[in-house]
């Protein structure tokens, strides 16, 4: 029997806000962002960070552009004492971030909290104790009362502590942590004691700071509870009300931005998404989802690059290649009707237009990505992958007629192989099966024109023996295929042309693609040179040599 029976667990309580408004809402501003890092995100470490490791991370939180940092649990260990003196007195802290740090509602913790922070210009304080019902009951073995005194205690402390230290700007923030697992009326009750005690004001305010410690719910019901706290936490203009939410059951990120329709002006949440157990809300990826709605998100992702390896140095945790915005492969297509609607819509972007191109929500280019990335080609892909392939390494263009040609050959290379295809492959394929073969070359030419009518004489290398070929046409590429056909008693007609300039840096040279019937059959060539007309000579050439090899 199958020890996976769902009757072991319950439905959790949920709640629901009759008169909710937030559905209505719209997201429109960034909201004031805490990172947690190197706190939550440190605390659910397999090792720990090392101070150095601390402060690199600081650095590059501070770059970023936080302008709240919570830098640990100074009463917690020497570790997280020194690394909070470091900041202090080797001068880290830049004038406008404040760092914040978590203690227990227990008077020992609390005074050594002060002690490390002793000296610091600004810092927010941040107790919390829990008042869920299952902590209540089994940890604490406490009625509500109890758990209101706790929370009252910590918030007394906590003040008195600040007056030894009247040169530094103290803030204060509260969590009713475990807030998802506590019926929602207790929870504000508990806040509005410790709103009572300090007495916030709207120009000196205090932090609420809700946590979905662990996800229980729909973020539908977490908003709901928002909007009730929002309504009733008391001298609410003097409270910035915060979320800290927890990605159990994947949603984080979603509760957070209901929680900010839904009335919260703070996010906590570490970058992306390190944290206890499936983790923290993900900033990057909330930052990231207002940043593509036109959003200013009030953060430094532009070079978000060198910040990420810093992060996965130093929690030792690689990111996903499919991590929302920041993975590798998020940029990238390979199947085939992505790749040839990406194609399409890049064409004709304009760059002062509106970003609009499907499949991309951003450009990656905004990054720090390029489009290297965009279109990679397997067996998935198809002949708008592979022309854009093309076109973006070597200045291919191919024609729309040959990249269907052609698109059949790389699908059976993937087929059989298994495995992406990269742009040199592609390129090296192309000449393979259309370029010019050894056993027909074309050695020199001339050309002359009288009464709009142009004779060739051409000498050709065919099966390593010299062929003289002469004929006059309307045109000099008809006049080859005239001298052609007659040479090798063949009848040629050009059924598709098509040539452009191969842009280089290093030289201008002309590509062009020919589709002949040769005796009603039908064979492509491609040519390059550094005249058209040459390119053309070539690629009729490389039409014939690939028809007499088919037959040989
Ligand atoms: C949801 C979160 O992430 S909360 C943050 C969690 N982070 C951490 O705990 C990391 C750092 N913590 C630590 O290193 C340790 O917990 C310390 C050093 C701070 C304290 O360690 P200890 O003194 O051994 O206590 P411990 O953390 O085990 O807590 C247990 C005791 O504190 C009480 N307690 C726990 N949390 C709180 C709180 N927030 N407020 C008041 N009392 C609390 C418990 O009831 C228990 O009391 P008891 O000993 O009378 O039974
Ligand atoms: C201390 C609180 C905010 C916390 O980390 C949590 O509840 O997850």
């Amino acid at each position: 029997m199958s020890g996976f029976n769902h009757q072991k667990y319950r439905p959790m309580p949920t709640f629901k806000l009759a008169d909710r408004k937030w559905p209505d809402a719209d997201l429109s501003h960034a909201p004031i962002w805490c990172s947690v890092d190197l706190r939550d995100g440190n605390q659910a470490l397999i090792e720990p960070m090392s101070v150095e490791q601390k402060l690199e991370m600081f650095s590059s939180l501070v770059e970023l552009g936080f302008k709240q940092i919570e830098i640990g649990f100074p009463s917690a260990s020497q570790t997280e004492f020194e690394f909070c003196r470091r900041l202090i007195d080797e001068n880290r802290i830049p004038a406008d971030v404040t760092i914040q740090v978590l203690v227990q509602a227990r008077k020992h913790l609390i005074d050594k909290t002060y002690e490390a922070l002793s000296g610091v210009t600004k810092a927010i304080i941040h107790v919390y104790n829990s008042t869920s019902i299952v902590q209540r009951e089994k940890v604490f073995k406490l009625d509500k009362a109890g758990i209101i005194d706790i929370a009252k205690q910590g918030a007394q402390w906590v003040m008195e502590g600040a007056v030894a230290y009247p040169q530094t700007q103290w803030q204060f923030q509260y969590s009713p942590e475990s807030f998802t697992g506590t019926e929602v009326d207790f929870a504000v009750t508990v806040c509005n004691h410790v709103i009572d005690i300090w007495q916030p004001t709207p120009q000196r305010p205090c932090i609420i700071n809700l946590p979905a410690t662990v996800e229980t719910n729909t973020p539908n019901v977490f908003a709901d509870q928002i909007e009730y706290a929002s309504r009733h936490l008391k001298h609410r203009q003097a409270v910035k009300l915060s979320v800290h939410t927890h990605n159990d059951r994947g949603c984080a990120v979603a509760a957070s931005e209901m929680a900010l329709l839904a009335g919260a002006d703070r996010i906590e949440g570490t970058i992306l998404g390190n944290g206890e157990r499936t983790g923290n809300m993900d900033i990057i990826t909330l930052a990231m989802n207002l940043y593509s709605q036109g959003i200013d998100p009030e953060l430094n992702l532009g070079s978000i690059e060198q910040h990420l390896e810093v992060f996965e140095r130093c929690t030792q945790l690689p990111r996903h290649p499919r991590h929302p915005w920041v993975g590798d492969l998020v940029y990238t297509a390979f199947s085939g009707s992505h790749q040839d609607a990406i194609k399409k819509c890049l064409a004709i972007q304009k760059d002062d237009q509106p970003w609009d191109i499907a499949y991309l929500p951003i450009d990656p280019a905004d990054l720090g990505r390029d489009y290297e990335a965009v279109i990679r080609v397997n067996s998935q892909s198809g002949k708008g992958g592979i022309a854009y392939l093309l076109e973006r390494e070597f200045g291919v263009r191919l024609p729309r007629w040959l990249q269907i040609k052609f698109s059949q050959i790389v699908q059976k290379v993937t087929d059989q192989s298994g495995r992406e295809v990269s742009g040199e492959l592609l390129y090296e394929l192309l000449w393979q099966h259309f370029g010019s073969l050894a056993n027909y070359q074309l050695t020199s030419y001339n050309i002359k024109n009288a009464d709009e009518q142009t004779a060739i004489d051409a000498l050709l290398k065919v099966n390593d023996e010299p062929l003289t070929i002469q004929a006059t046409g309307g045109g000099a590429l008809e006049a080859l295929c005239l001298a052609l056909s007659h040479s090798l008693d063949c009848q040629i007609n050009i059924k598709q042309y098509h040539e452009h300039a191969l842009q280089s840096a290093a030289s201008a040279e002309a590509i062009c693609y020919v589709e002949a019937e040769i005796d009603g059959v039908s064979s492509i060539g491609i040519g390059r040179s550094q005249d058209v007309m040459g390119a053309g000579f070539q690629a009729i050439i490389s039409a014939v040599a690939h028809r007499a090899a088919a037959i040989a």
